[in-house]
């Protein structure tokens, strides 16, 4: 097969573990004869760079033709004096996500055997913890009007009732392949948007008797992931919520640099459905260009590339087989404990792929 991609580094460590991905990926295609066909395109700061808007029309065209998409991070401090889309965050990232339709943003929390001792939960509590956060990815506060008045600033908050029901039937199918729960997280205390979320997941939850619903207050919720984190199976929440309860996850998981993510539209009318694969974490501008970037999360992206895009299944369970393996052997970076470079990582994993049987 061909495996026709975009690839858009993006800023900071997003082009040091893409690399160690796109060493892995090259492994792969390799080990199973497949050739790789990846267009590099430019994004956000690296963009503004090159005297590019955050999002070229070049690049957003390329992810809309091979509806594909591996991402790096985007953002940093060097363009953080910019204002509104001309951040790299507001004026490529969302419109990406938002032009693309990826509303269903799926980020697993399932921390790795040979990780359990390093989160800051006792082994007995995490043993066991194996849920998925889906996050709605295109509605609520982050795409609100926003602005500045005389009095101070704005950022509103909206959600349709369409919108919420979709990302509720992603995460009941999801729960369905699962341990058949989802605990739907909001804030209807306070939050209208949060009413509305709960009355359409309630109504949802009515077409899926065989699926156990619970609902959590955000706040409680970031206290229950870490007192209860094997409670939970399929997480549904809205935007905002499920950016800071899965940085929240990944402590369970050992570090931001393990966990990965697909950004999912619906079916297009030429039945394709267009993913976009990213870590969770962002450009990390603190340890950027010094190689102690964990590139895990980027790889397991890419496989999951593999897998939901091109239906690769084997290829991408090589992948994964790969990362366990070097999980084990301790050939990994410092925030992990190792003292592998970002490259060294991406290299030892590419050659586990090419050594397996
Ligand atoms: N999808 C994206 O493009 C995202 C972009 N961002 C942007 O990234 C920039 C930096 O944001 P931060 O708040 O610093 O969040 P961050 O996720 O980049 O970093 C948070 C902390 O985790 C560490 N970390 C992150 N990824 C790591 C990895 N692969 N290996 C080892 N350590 C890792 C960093 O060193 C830092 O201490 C901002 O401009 C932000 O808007 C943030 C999140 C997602
Ligand atoms: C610009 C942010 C909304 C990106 C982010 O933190 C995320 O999607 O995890
Ligand atoms: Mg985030």
């Amino acid at each position: 097969m061909n495996i026709q991609f975009t690839y858009l580094p993006g800023d900071g460590i997003g082009p040091e573990v893409g690399a160690a991905a796109m060493a892995v990926l090259q492994a792969t295609t390799q080990r199973f004869g497949h050739t790789l066909e990846a267009e590099h395109h430019l994004v956000g700061g690296a963009a503004i760079d090159a005297g590019e808007k955050p999002l070229p029309e070049t690049s957003f065209e390329s992810c809309q033709r091979t509806g594909a998409v591996l991402l790096g991070a985007v953002g940093g401090p060097k363009w953080d004096h910019l204002k509104g889309a001309d951040r790299p965050e507001l004026g490529a990232l969302l419109p990406l996500r938002k032009r693309l339709n990826l509303y269903a943003n799926i980020r697993p929390c399932k921390p790795y055997e040979a990780l359990l001792d390093r989160a800051p939960l006792k082994r007995d509590r995490l043993e066991g913890t194996d849920f998925v956060v889906m996050r709605e990815l295109t509605g609520g506060i982050y795409f609100g009007k926003k602005g500045r008045d005389a009095e101070g600033a704005y950022d509103e908050c909206r959600y349709s009732e369409s919108e919420v029901e979709r990302i509720a039937i992603k995460a009941f199918d999801l729960a369905m392949t699962r341990r058949k729960k989802v605990t739907s997280v909001d804030k209807s205390n306070v939050l209208e948007t949060s009413r509305l979320w709960r009355e359409t997941v309630e109504r949802v939850a009515s077409r899926y008797p065989q699926v156990e619903l619970e609902h959590l207050l955000v706040d409680a919720m970031t206290m229950h992931m870490l007192t209860r984190p094997t409670a939970f199976d399929v997480v549904l929440t809205e935007n905002m919520f499920g950016d800071i309860l899965t940085d929240e996850a990944s402590v369970l998981c050992g570090s931001m640099g393990v966990i990965p993510s697909a950004s999912l539209s619906d079916a297009r009318e030429d039945q394709r459905v267009v993913g976009m694969f990213e870590p969770i974490h962002g450009s990390a501008p603190d340890i950027a260009g010094q190689g102690k970037a964990n590139p895990l999360a980027m790889i397991l992206s890419a496989a999951w590339m593999l897998r939901l895009s091109f239906g690769l299944n084997p290829e991408a369970a090589a992948i994964e087989t790969a990362v366990e393996q070097a999980l084990a052997s301790g050939d990994v970076t410092g925030d992990l404990g190792g003292t592998l470079s970002t490259d060294q990582v991406g290299s030892q994993i590419a050659d586990r792929v090419r050594r397996a049987t």
